[in-house]
């Protein structure tokens, strides 16, 4: 595919053809995605409904391996011709050039320029131009014609034929307008901006070579006692994976043996390693620290998190954003409309009297036209800008979602795991009418079976002192705490809330301690057995270091930040205090985070939701951006749009930066595309645009367009 109209035809072949119901083609990857019924359809079919518009298709899984050659060889060949085709015209330019010098009758200056004005000297150096190394046009041009439209190469092909051929006839009817230099220059421009235009579209795609490139090339696993290198294709799950100090961690598992501090930079963008021990997970393509570790795969191939990651960012670039739409529809219309101007322009000129004109001015008109600019300008900024984003650690599912977030305004941020680093520690315990000990072990024996961190971190307070025993009954009240039978005791554990739902009253002054506790910033359960009030349970969650920062950035960007929480009003607005948020939405349940959000967006905010948790999720999807935290759970991973791979929140500043950036260069594209093609049409069909200096412009356009997204990659997301 040359232009955005090639692109445009691909997608109505196969949008037509029958049992499929999604297609989406991008000119920039050269990819298209098609949702199929597998009854009605297949691989066969969609192929042959694509190549009697006269393109090609190549099913996925062979440009897998062949696709990086593919793409080097062709810009190895557009080289070729490129230098060919130069050789050749640059005589004819020469001869121009030095025309332009004034030189005296019988000079041996006017003898060169005779020479190379020659009408049969240009013939012979234009003739391999024009029908070799500009072949590929021709090819094209009719295949396009011959499936019933027209593209790029087909407005390439018109304008340098009729330059050609119009300069032909004047040889043989003995007239002087030869334009034999005019079309071997467009020509050789236009494979110049073809050249660059593949050179830099390979450079757009460094982000995913840069991960593939992560991938380890063996491991070393041990079978029937025995130590053996493998490659890392066949690395089964349930393999016992052995990494030496300094070694590339292979594929996903689970740690065995060993403790080592492994570096997961590369994945999270976090720069300090984390430590692992036994029952540690580990991802592959990570990298081992000083320690041996011993592990077990988990998941190998396609199942990694790299590979999952690759997939992600790999559709993500291929995927378009919703203001392509305006191209899209400008470019499928485009070509016919320019030929129409074009015939006008003749036609215009030629009823004036200067039928010279008017095939020149025609010329510069199919020239200029070509929109491949336009179709460039969408899909190569989002290509960078994702692949940007994932090199910095944020996933982006695809093209809307990095265009929805530069219009975020306001991202309410969820508190434990999100803002806190989600790994509360018991700091408190009071209790009532029975010893410490006695109600940490029915506490603990209570949440054994919760997944909630306030658990967790009872379990383990209570594993450092003694045994936890199994409930014989469990239930949990999401957002409010959880229901146990311990020893044959009821026991009732979390808010105030829950213990006065079940009718059991707090003294005064028991309260008036869960009070103070709170203020601190701690989180204060409650606990009753057998409904009477037993115990007070503080727990304490360190804030992320970065979190106060991130908060001032995003206020210094001009968007407004929100705490949503599900604990009490007086512990978030503590630790509201610290990060420096004074919006607090606090005690909402989980089912009612999904409705807060959606009261904001209401208010006219574009809102961005941040959280970690399986109560988050419902809130992710329905906020204007879902941003997950990498280190949070698989449910609110699937939610959300955006995942910042490192868990620190400085990442949602840097993932709207990177989203105002990518529009930014989005919006230059489009306006530089629509720019130079509706003032080039008019000044080139009124005779004011020489044929080669369109060619030179309409070449340098996609280059333009290309280079400017490319800059992308160097912008600064902290
Ligand atoms: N397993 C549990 N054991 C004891 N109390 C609980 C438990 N689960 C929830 N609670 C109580 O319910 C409150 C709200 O819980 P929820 O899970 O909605 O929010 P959170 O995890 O505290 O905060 P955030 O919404 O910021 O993640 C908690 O603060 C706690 O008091
Ligand atoms: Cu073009
Ligand atoms: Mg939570």
């Amino acid at each position: 595919m040359s232009c955005a109209s090639c692109a445009a035809r691909v997608e109505r072949a196969l949008a037509k053809a029958p049992g499929v119901e999604k297609v989406n083609v991008n000119l920039a990857t050269e990819k298209a995605t098609v949702r199929f019924d597998p009854e009605k359809t297949g691989d066969e079919a969609l192929q042959r409904a694509v190549e009697r518009t006269g393109y090609g298709l190549v099913p996925w899984s062979e440009t897998e391996k062949g696709g990086e050659e593919r793409r080097e060889e062709e810009v190895r060949g557009l080289k070729r011709r490129f230098i060919l085709a130069a050789v050749l015209t640059a005589p004819m330019l020469i001869g121009m050039v030095l025309s332009f010098i004034p030189a005296s009758e019988g000079s041996v200056l006017q003898s060169i320029v005779h020479f190379l004005h020659n009408p049969y000297l240009q013939l012979v150096l234009s003739f391999p131009v024009q029908f070799g190394m500009g072949w590929s046009f021709y090819v094209h041009a009719y295949r396009a014609l011959r499936g019933g439209g027209a593209n790029m190469d087909v407005l390439v092909v018109m304008g340098t034929t009729a330059a050609y051929g119009y300069s032909i006839w004047q040889m043989i009817a003995g007239g002087h307008h030869f334009y034999f230099e005019a079309s071997a220059t467009i020509i050789t421009l236009i494979l110049l901006g073809r050249y660059f235009e593949a050179k830099a579209k390979g450079r757009t795609s460094a982000a995913i070579q840069k991960l593939m490139s992560l991938n380890a090339k063996s491991a070393r696993i041990e079978r029937d006692g025995r130590e053996l290198e493998v490659p890392v294709e066949e690395v089964r799950v349930g393999d016992v994976v052995v990494v030496r100090p300094g070694e590339k961690i292979p594929v996903d598992g689970t740690v065995l043996e060993g403790r080592s501090a492994v570096d997961e930079s590369m994945l999270t963008g976090e720069s300090l390693p984390v430590e692992k021990e036994s029952g540690s997970p580990v991802t592959g393509a990570t990298l081992n620290g000083n320690g041996a570790l011993k592990f077990r795969a988990d998941r190998v191939g396609t199942d990694t998190a790299l590979a999952q990651i690759i997939q992600l960012v790999e559709d993500a670039q291929g995927s378009k954003a919703p203001i392509q739409k305006i191209a899209d529809k400008v470019a499928a219309v485009f070509v016919p409309a320019v030929l129409a101007v074009a015939v006008i322009t003749f036609f215009g000129w030629l009823i004036a009297g200067d039928g010279v004109k008017g095939l020149t001015s025609a010329v510069a008109v199919l020239v200029i036209a070509c929109p491949c600019a336009l179709g460039l300008a969408t899909p190569t900024a989002i290509m960078v800008g994702t692949g940007r984003g994932a090199e910095a650690g944020i996933l982006i599912k695809g093209g809307e979602h990095l265009e929805n977030t530069h219009r975020v305004d306001a991202v309410v941020l969820d508190k434990t795991g999100t803002i806190t680093h989600g790994k509360p520690v018991v700091t408190d315990l009071l209790a009532y009418g029975m010893s410490e000990a006695e109600a940490l072990g029915l506490a603990a024996s209570a949440e054994k079976g919760s997944e909630h961190p306030l658990g967790e971190a009872i379990v383990m307070r209570a594993r450092e002192t003694g045994g936890v025993a199994d409930a014989e009954s469990f239930e949990a009240e999401p957002g409010r705490g959880i229901r146990a039978r311990v020893r044959d005791r009821e026991v009732l554990l979390g808010t105030r809330a829950l213990l006065e739902l079940e009718g059991v009253s707090m003294e005064a002054e028991m309260l008036g301690t869960m009070t103070k506790l709170e203020a601190e910033g701690k989180t204060v359960m409650a606990m009753a057995v057998d409904g009477t009030p037993a115990a007070l349970i503080a727990v304490a969650d360190t804030v992320k270091e970065t979190s106060a920062e991130a908060v001032k950035t995003l206020r210094s960007m001009a968007v407004g930040v929100v705490m949503m929480t599900g604990d009490n009003e007086r512990t978030a607005l503590a630790i509201g205090k610290k990060v420096g948020i004074e919006e607090v939405l606090a005690e909402v349940l989980p089912e009612n985070k999904a409705a807060e959000v959606e009261k904001l967006k209401r208010s006219g905010k574009v809102v961005a939701m941040v959280g970690d948790g399986i109560n988050d999720a419902p809130a992710l999807a329905t906020a204007d951006v879902g941003m997950a935290i990498g280190t949070g759970t698989d449910v609110a991973i699937q939610a959300a749009d955006i995942t910042l791979m490192r868990g620190d929140l400085m990442a949602v500043p840097a993932a709207i930066r990177l989203s105002r950036a990518t529009m930014r260069k989005i919006k230059q594209n489009l306006f530089w595309a629509f720019f130079y093609n509706t003032i080039g049409i008019p000044v080139a069909a009124f005779g004011l645009l020489n044929p080669v200096i369109a060619g030179g412009a309409m070449a340098l356009s996609s280059v333009c367009v290309v280079l400017n997204s490319l800059s992308l990659r160097a912008v600064h997301l902290e």
